[in-house]
């Protein structure tokens, strides 16, 4: 066996002799079709695949690759591991350094999938000095490429492949920064380049420090919402088994201060969503929302804050719509008179928003409204299915107050804790008020100071009360 081995690799060899004295003393019309069958014979013998995956689309050069990209990421773990030539880069989100396999380097980095081991690198190509670029795929080449052995085509075509570009998303997942959108009026572009069309959304980084554990409320409650969330984030497959887009309603209702926004806050933490705050008296019309939301991605919540105040515009509307009609035929042909259009979405167009068929584009996302007065809002916008759940957030109770105390005084037990309770079951005060009077004013004040503080601030509020009680009952 070994004796046939040598004498087949001495016939390559042979082989390879030839063809370079081919190439080096036969005109180029003797050597092509010889060369054709010289690459059908390496063909033959070499039983290793390579695929390579450039960093542009192959039919658009200013496309990056989502495929390259996503191997990138993958890439970047076990490069770190491996490889001794790194090249270290800031990821503009996070500023963390990023450490990947140099391109051009020449080095390998093994990975094992399901017992086949496979090999990458990188690669670059530079244009020669005299071509003009018009696209960054001109510029530089960069690619990845894989090499694996013939008998694992198909797992690795299927499966293998799939496998890095999941991870790969699901690391990118991880890295971003999350976002905060809001949406832009019409004669608005919102930042960077956008070629001619107005972009939808601007955005900036999401950095809310809120988080379930500072928000203070019913203890139980705040549990059942956290299940809730966790529980909805974790459903792909039932709602898909279900038949039911992948998106949940929550109406967040209560007095101003009361933590609504602090909410929506701890929710994107806790889920690490992006979130679209959605201005619905700067949206245009029906058709505008509805690409609004097109334009949302996944992992997101959609926030309309408000929301009584909102549709009280589109009330408005109707009514300004019959003022507008300007009677002098002169005044209407020069556009005198006309009442200046505001909002044009309608109820009906904010309920398609929310359950309408291109609701369920990409799934995964959570829509809230919050409202000072949920007694004004039309009951068809609330449902249930539309608003899966109804939280009330209210006036701070004792327990409410634990939190913020702990949260503000690192306290969990004082001696003021029993005149508070009482105080604060004789008087309404929201939460917000209870943290501005906990807040230290001076740094490193006395906790107790803090304490007394507040002590004050719910006796005036009860005195205040009591005395417009007696006032309107005089
Ligand atoms: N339940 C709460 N837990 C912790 N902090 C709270 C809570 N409620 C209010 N606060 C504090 O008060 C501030 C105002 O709260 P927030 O903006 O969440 O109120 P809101 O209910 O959204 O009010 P509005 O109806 O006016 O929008 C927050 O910055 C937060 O620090
Ligand atoms: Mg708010």
């Amino acid at each position: 066996m070994s004796e046939m081995l040598t004498k087949l690799w001495s016939a390559i060899g042979g082989l390879l002799f030839a063809y370079t004295m081919l190439q080096n003393f036969f005109p180029h019309e003797i050597t092509t079709p010889i060369k054709h069958y010289y690459k059908k014979l390496l063909n033959f013998f070499y039983l290793y695949i390579r695929i390579t995956f450039p960093e542009y689309e192959a039919d658009d050069a200013f496309q990056r690759s989502s495929t390259y990209a996503a191997i990138k990421r993958y890439l970047n773990a076990l490069s770190a591991a491996q490889a001794k030539h790194l090249q270290a880069s800031v990821a503009p989100d996070t500023e963390a350094v990023v450490l990947a396999m140099a391109p051009d380097s020449s080095e390998e980095v093994t990975d094992v999938f399901d017992g086949i081991k496979l090999w990458w690198s990188s690669g670059e190509t530079h244009p020669s000095a005299q071509t003009i670029t018009f696209g960054p795929r001109e510029a530089e080449k960069r690619f990845f490429s894989l090499t694996f052995h013939i008998r694992h085509r198909d797992a690795v075509c299927g499966s293998y492949l799939k496998h890095v570009r999941e991870q790969g998303k699901e690391i990118a997942v991880k890295e971003r920064k999350r976002k905060l959108f809001t949406n832009n009026r019409e004669n608005e572009g919102g930042g960077g380049p956008h070629f001619g069309r107005r972009r939808l959304w601007s955005e900036v980084v999401f950095d809310h420090p809120a988080t379930f554990q500072t928000l203070a409320m019913d203890v139980q409650r705040k549990q059942e919402i956290i299940d809730d969330l966790i529980n909805f984030s974790e459903s792909k497959d039932y709602y898909k088994s279900v038949g039911k887009a992948w998106k949940r309603g929550y109406l967040l209702y209560g007095p101003p201060g009361t933590g609504k926004s602090t909410m929506i806050a701890a929710m994107a933490n806790l889920l690490e969503y992006d979130v679209y705050d959605l201005e619905l008296t700067a949206v245009k019309d029906n058709t505008e929302l509805r690409k609004l939301l097109i334009d949302t991605s996944g992992k997101s919540i959609i926030v309309i804050e408000d929301i009584d105040c909102s549709l009280v515009v589109e009330k408005r509307n109707d009514e300004k719509k019959e003022e507008g009609e300007e009677k002098d035929p002169m005044k209407k042909m020069m556009g005198m008179g006309e009442k200046k259009k505001a909002s044009e979405v309608t109820l009906s167009g904010l309920l398609n928003f929310i359950d309408g068929l291109w609701s369920a584009c990409g799934g995964e996302r959570i829509i809230v409204f919050t409202t000072n007065y949920v007694e004004k809002l039309d009951p068809a916008l609330i449902r249930r299915g539309r608003m899966d759940q109804h939280i009330e957030l209210s006036y701070c109770g004792f327990e409410a107050f634990k939190v913020l105390a702990k949260n503000y005084l690192k306290l969990e037990e004082h001696d003021l804790f029993g005149r508070i309770r009482v105080l604060l079951e004789e008087t309404k005060m929201t939460p917000a008020d209870v943290a501005e009077n906990l807040m230290p004013k001076l740094k490193g004040e006395d906790k107790e100071r803090c304490l007394t503080r507040l002590v004050k601030a719910i006796e005036e509020a009860k005195k205040k009360k009591e005395n417009g009680v007696a006032e309107n009952g005089a």
